[in-house]
Order: structure tokens, then sequence, then C-alpha cells
């Protein structure tokens, strides 16, 4: 695996157990179930997509994930880590001290860029790997530019994100998700913001991760001829369940399930 992208030591045992295990999780907002006795596992180094219906739930999964979102029910793992504590109060069930941890094991990409305005490119990349894993800025540094070059960027280090493309924003984001070394890396709809032209770049710069390396991923996309190309298995999400899964030539040429046909061919044409 390249060493730019080693990650953080691993906190689980056996190699094989699931990187991200859902067991039995039901979430709510209000009286609106968005999950509902949701099963989901995801195994080392895989590359899942999520698709399906508009507010079926996808983004709320990754929300969940990345500690964004507290859910009411069931259990859920990262590398092995519950996100509830034995005696843990609030929504969360876990104190902010084990909430950090666990986030600092995640990556996330949203549909906006959200890098700091004020910030070059360079320090956006390096100011959350130099303060959350303590390495010095020398380090931190070293790292950013390798991270750069591998999205492209490198040459754009002391501009600015106002002076960048929105692609170029994104995959600056991209890279400095993986500063932080997540043993797993989200995205929520990495090109939903993005003008068509610039969809390319980016899709390019996530398959390249997602061919070359060995990185837990989890997609939410639109984009399903990316997500057919890139995924090792493709859920097709419906009302807060999986309703079908499965390898993503199979999902796509011969669902076995009414309602995935119905979804594939509204989008598909
Ligand atoms: N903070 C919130 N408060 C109340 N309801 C919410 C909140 N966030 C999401 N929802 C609702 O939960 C449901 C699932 O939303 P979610 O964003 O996870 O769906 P999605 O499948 O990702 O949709 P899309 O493809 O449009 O992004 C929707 O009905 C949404 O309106």
């Amino acid at each position: 695996m390249n060493k730019v992208l080693a990650q953080q030591p691993d906190a689980a045992s056996a190699a094989a157990a699931p990187v991200i295990e859902f067991r039995n999780v039901t979430k709510r907002f209000g009286a609106l179930t968005v999950l509902d006795d949701f099963n989901f596992a995801v195994a080392p180094g895989e590359k899942v997509t999520l698709i399906g219906p508009s507010g079926s739930g996808k983004s709320t999964v990754l929300r969940i994930l990345m500690t964004l979102e507290p859910f009411q029910e069931g259990q859920l793992t990262l590398a092995g880590i519950p996100y509830h504590e034995p005696n843990g109060k609030g929504p969360f069930r876990a104190s902010d001290r084990h909430l950090h941890q666990i986030r600092s094991h995640v990556g996330m990409v949203f549909q906006s860029f959200n890098l700091f305005p004020h910030m070059s490119v360079l320090r956006n990349v390096t100011e959350a790997p130099a303060a959350v894993l303590g390495l010095s800025r020398a380090e931190a540094e070293c790292r950013a530019i390798d991270l750069l070059r591998m999205v492209g960027l490198a040459d754009k280090k002391d501009h600015y994100p106002a002076q960048l493309s929105g692609g170029q924003q994104q995959r600056v984001a991209i890279a400095r998700a993986l500063a932080m070394r997540p043993r797993v890396l989200l995205f929520d709809e990495p090109t939903s913001a993005l003008d068509p032209q610039l969809v390319g770049e980016v899709l390019g710069v996530i398959r390249n991760l997602a061919s070359e390396h060995d990185l837990t991923m989890l997609l939410v996309t639109h984009e399903m001829r990316f997500a057919r190309e890139v995924s090792d298995r493709v859920c097709f999400f419906d009302k807060g369940r999986i309703v079908e899964e499965g390898e993503p030539e199979r999902i796509f040429t011969a669902p076995a399930e009414p309602r995935t046909r119905e979804f594939l061919q509204s989008v598909l044409g």
C-alpha cells in the first residue's frame, strides 16, 4: 500500500472483522424513522456505494458514522470501537473525548467542500493532522504535499480556496480528509455541487484512490456509471433499509427486486 495513505494503528483485532458494523440501528428525527432496524457491514478495504431515492436515508448513514448524528437504538462499531460508551450520557451516549477518538478514524468528503477560506491550500491540509495526530509542522507539511501531489494540486499549495475552481477545492478536501490517516473514507455526493465540466476531475481522483489503495470507502452518489466502476458492492437503499445489494455488474444489469429495477429505470432512463 502507498505509504502516504498509511492508516492509524489498527484498533480492531482480527483482520477479517468488519471495519464498519451497524447492528439493528434505528434512527429517528422526531416522529420520522429514517433507519429502521438497520444492519450493514463493510469489510477492510471494501468500496461500497449506497444508491437510492432522495430522502431514503443514505446521507444519514454517513452522518451517523461521522458522529454528526446520534441514533436511538442498536449498536455501531468502527474498527471494533463501539460508538456508545457503557455509561455514556447525552444524545450520543458517549463523552466528547470518545466521539473525538472515533472521528479521528473517519474522513468525510461533503457535497460542499468546507475548506477554511482564510487558510492556504497547504494549511487546510496540514492544520488538523498537526493538531490531532501530534505531527510536527514539518512532518504534516511533507505529508500534505505528498497528498496534494496525489490529487494533482501540489503547485497550488500557496493558493487560497477562492482562487481555485470547485473541482480543485473538492480535490483539496479529499487530500485533507486523507491527511488524518482515516481507516474509513466517506463520500457524501462529492460531485453534486460541481458544474458538470468539473465532475470528471473529482471522480478521476476518487477512482484512482479506489483502484490503487487499500482504503475502506463508503460512497453515496447519484453518478450511476461511476458507482458501477469504482464499487466492489452496490447497495440499493430505500426507506431506511437495504433492499438489494451485490456486485455492481449484477445490480445494474440484472436487479432482482422490482424497487431496484424501478429506481434504476428512473435514473438511467
Ligand atoms: N436534521 C434533520 N432533521 C429532520 N429530518 C431530517 C434531518 N436530516 C435528514 N432528515 C430527513 O431524513 C430523511 C433522510 O434524509 P437523508 O439526507 O439521509 O436522505 P438521502 O437518501 O441522503 O437523500 P438525498 O439523496 O436527497 O441526499 C429525509 O426525509 C430528510 O428530510
